[in-house]
């Protein structure tokens, strides 16, 4: 069976994003309404050697002779060096403004193909073939893309929406295990903003998801992707309540930062449990939520296989973290916007955070 879930908006083309197995070798006739006879598929050199060939196949049989352009893995990809390239390679391919990108593989081509198909001759159409689970349960659907800056995490890119995302489960199995707890981190956020219910379906999973069983994996998919779909729809462009789905990333993105995206260190879903765990444990410290939450929290997060904690990163600068936050791209003025809780399933978005306060919470959480 396969779900469909559509996401739409004021201001873009609605689309739909589809969830099942089998579907990569589909896509010929899941896309056949919007396929070009110019087809440029781009993917990191492990999902290339993975699935590429059956995208490639799947296109000859729809007529569509698709062109396999590779990128290095890993975040490093997401840099001006790695889009000027890309750029390049698809000028090399001799696209033209009715041409097609399809994304294949984890969120960072997702995010770096997205901002390219996004400025290529002012915006080409492009679809998502998310390959792990994170970017099957989020960086896929909602149109944000960027690349990564010295200077922080996403801080250049624009919000273009995909044509249409396909969501194969199956490409999953070889999905190397850390990445898929690394997407695990993202589902349980969802459940931790907006719906408590998902949140204990979640926990009472254990650590089934986040290891790869697909009778956890594609219902949390299906679900993540529909709470993804319905804030996407009221706020495209994070004026409001999108800025929820940044849940645990103001925290998470200054660590990566701060370890120069070494995703050997820590990827972004370890990043992201880490923050959740963060904003839950500083909610329970201002006395917005109670403490129980914060702990129910980090042990869901630890049975997944997630980190919670700084220890073992090598330490950070608490001055050094707070001057990433400020960078944020909530941030306003220079103060901190945080994505706080009141409660699992209740969070809300603070403006205007007292420097002091997160001061000493990353001074208690180990910071110097
Ligand atoms: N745009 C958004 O809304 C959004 C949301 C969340 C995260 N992100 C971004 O996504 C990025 C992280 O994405 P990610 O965790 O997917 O990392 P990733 O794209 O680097 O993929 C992780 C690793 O898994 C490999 N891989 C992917 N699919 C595979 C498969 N099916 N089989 C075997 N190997 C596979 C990749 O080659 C890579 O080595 C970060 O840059 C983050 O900022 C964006
Ligand atoms: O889609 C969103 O909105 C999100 O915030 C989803 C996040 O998981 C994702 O990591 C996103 O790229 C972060 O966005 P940013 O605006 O903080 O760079
Ligand atoms: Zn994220």
């Amino acid at each position: 069976m396969v779900n469909i879930v559509p996401v739409s908006g004021q201001g873009f083309r609605p689309y739909e994003v589809h969830i099942g197995r089998g579907l990569l070798a589909d896509a010929g006739e899941r896309l056949a309404d919007i396929l070009r006879t110019r087809t440029v598929v781009v993917a990191d050199e492990n999902v290339a050697r993975t699935h590429g060939a059956t995208v490639i196949g799947a296109l000859r049989r729809a007529g569509v002779e698709g062109a396999l352009v590779q990128v290095p893995p890993g975040e490093a990809s997401k840099s001006w060096r790695g889009l000027e390239r890309l750029c390049d390679a698809l000028s090399e391919q001799g696209l033209d403004r009715k041409d097609l990108i399809l994304a294949l593989g984890g969120g960072v081509v997702g995010d770096l193909a997205g901002l390219a198909a996004a400025l290529y001759m002012r915006g080409i159409d492009f679809v998502q073939l998310p390959t792990s689970l994170l970017a099957q349960v989020d960086s896929s659907v909602g149109g944000k893309t960027a690349i990564d800056t010295r200077h922080g995490k996403n801080l250049i890119g624009a919000f273009h929406q995909p044509r249409r995302v396909l969501a194969d489960i199956d490409v999953l199995a070889t999905l190397p295990p850390r990445q898929l707890r690394s997407g695990w981190a993202e589902v349980l956020k969802h459940g931790l903003i907006r719906d408590a219910a998902y949140f204990e379906w979640l926990a009472g999973q254990g650590a089934s998801g986040a290891s790869g069983d697909p009778d956890a994996l594609e219902p949390a998919v299906v679900r993540s992707v529909e709470i993804k779909a319905a804030v996407v729809s009221e706020d495209e462009k994070e004026a409001g309540v999108r800025a929820l789905l940044n849940l645990g990333h103001t925290f998470g993105h200054a660590l990566e930062a701060e370890l120069g995206f070494d995703e050997a260190i820590l990827t972004h879903g370890e990043a992201v449990a880490i923050g959740c765990a963060m904003a839950f444990r500083f909610s329970a410290r201002e006395k917005l939520c109670a403490p129980g939450d914060a702990n129910l929290v980090e042990s869901t997060f630890i049975a997944a296989g997630l980190p919670t904690r700084l220890d073992g990163l090598g330490g950070f600068s608490a001055d050094a973290l707070l001057k990433r936050m400020a960078g944020d791209k909530k941030a306003e003025g220079g103060r901190l916007t945080l994505i706080l809780a009141r409660a699992i399933g209740d969070a809300f978005v603070q403006r205007d955070v007292d420097d002091a306060a997160v001061r000493s919470f990353l001074i208690e959480e180990g910071a110097a």
